[in-house]
């Protein structure tokens, strides 16, 4: 039997009662910050839910984690409390429970339409990490920027490649992004150029939100990296490729990727992506023993990239992917991330890298999919090498149940011009 809620939920939402997706949002304008998880068309507001005294498992009943302007404290409570936490949402929320439905009072207060809320970031991010871990997008950025002769670098098979990103840039779906000013490449002796960016893109990438840490000195074994995983989300890395591949030989990237990371604002947790589990690519060489995992999992999570042209009303599908085509795993980045000793905090977040699959219409940017720039796309009537100023970007993606979905709403973000 499938779960169903007292809240009308339409089959093609992605927020079913299976999902329980957890954010933070302010009811009105002049509220304070609190999390929430989106059911249906509504926000269910865990601060009234918790001064009601309905979270009164043995974990959660005195916290107050859900009275915080972010989900820090309850991500840091780990999977015990999170799987507390969904038990007693699930039940109030179901359809024969009459605590929440049959209670006029406080279903008014702690159910709020979603469209009415304003949505904020859901944690308080104090480190962020971008991962390169699909194969198809490595090779191809490898023949683009380096050439066909050895696209992957000998690295790359052993370990996830990683760079340290920017936190302070993160920004929560909806935000204006300006376009970023910058160096590009020389030509002949001349000095390089410098302007607004002209290759401006999107990356189709999805991130880890890390619960519990770990101290520093001591690493996370791959077989508990699970454990040191809230959810994930949707992100868009911006990414500058003019500035990009100018400045970042030999230290890696720098601004032309941390003028703006945009994330969608429902963390999905793991237990809700549990039924969507599948394997994860063999990996061939074997990596060592200490990213070597005893199940090896992915999430089979259809992911679509659509752009609004400037001036335009309707928005066209450029890419369609699948978090499955990853071949580092999510627990994979986490262990590797802190097998030198490095701490992760709860609150940090990890991005998967930009998720491209196999065929032409799976590649995750736009580098990718014009060939920097070489081709153009055709978006109904107008067409497209790099981001336009005035260009909506926006990505969607969800797990196909049966009979519901579970999903990661948008996560969306317009170009605006570079200051004059
Ligand atoms: O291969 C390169 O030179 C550059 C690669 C990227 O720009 C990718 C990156 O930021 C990580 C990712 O999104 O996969
Ligand atoms: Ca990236
Ligand atoms: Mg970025």
């Amino acid at each position: 039997m499938v779960l169903k809620s007292f809240i009308e939920v339409h089959p093609d939402s992605h927020f079913s009662v299976q999902n329980l997706p957890y954010g933070v949002f302010k009811p009105h304008p002049s509220s304070a910050p609190r999390p929430g998880v989106a059911i249906g068309d509504y926000v269910l507001d865990l601060s009234e839910i918790a001064s009601a005294g309905l979270f009164d498992g043995p974990l959660l009943n005195n916290s107050d984690c859900f009275n915080q302007p972010n989900l820090n404290k309850f991500v840091s409570l780990g999977r015990p409390a999170w799987k507390e936490a969904r038990a007693t949402l699930q039940k109030l929320l179901s359809a024969t429970e009459p605590t929440l439905r049959d209670n006029a009072n406080l279903r008014q207060k702690s159910l709020v339409p979603l469209n009415s809320v304003e949505l904020l970031l859901p944690v308080a991010i104090g480190d962020y990490t971008d991962f390169f871990s699909s194969l198809h997008h490595t090779k191809n950025c490898g023949v683009i920027f380096r050439g066909p002769q050895n696209p992957v670098l000998q690295n790359w098979f052993h370990l996830p490649v990683a760079y340290h990103g920017r936190a302070s840039s993160v920004v929560i779906s909806g935000t204006d992004i300006v376009r970023p000013r910058g160096q590009a490449h020389p030509t002949g002796d001349s000095p390089p150029p410098f302007g607004p960016s002209l290759k401006l893109d999107f990356e189709l990438e999805m991130a880890t939100i890390v619960g519990p840490g770990n101290e520093l000195g001591k690493p996370v074994d791959i077989n508990s990296a699970a454990d040191h995983i809230f959810g994930i989300v949707l992100m868009n890395d911006w990414s500058a490729r003019d500035i990009q591949a100018w400045e970042y030989i030999p230290l890696g990237p720098f601004l032309g990727k941390n003028f703006g990371t945009t994330l969608s604002p429902w963390i999905v947790t793991l237990e809700a992506l549990e039924p969507f589990t599948c394997d994860a690519p063999k990996q061939d060489p074997p990596p060592l023993p200490y990213l070597t995992e005893k199940v090896s999992k992915n999430y089979d999570i259809s992911l679509e990239v659509r752009i609004k042209p400037a001036g335009h009303e309707d928005s066209c599908v450029v890419t369609r992917s699948n978090l499955k085509h990853l071949y580092w795993t999510l627990t994979q980045q986490l262990a590797h991330h802190t097998i030198n000793g490095c701490n992760l905090r709860p609150g940090d977040l990890l991005g998967t890298g930009t998720i491209s699959g196999p065929e032409p219409e799976s590649l995750g940017c736009l580098l990718e999919l014009t060939w920097n720039g070489q081709n153009s796309l055709s978006l109904n009537g107008a067409t497209r090498r790099f981001l336009e100023d005035g260009d909506e970007v926006t990505f969607t993606g969800y797990c196909e149940g049966n009979g519901y979905k579970v999903g990661f709403g948008t996560c969306t973000g317009k170009i605006v011009p570079s200051p004059p």
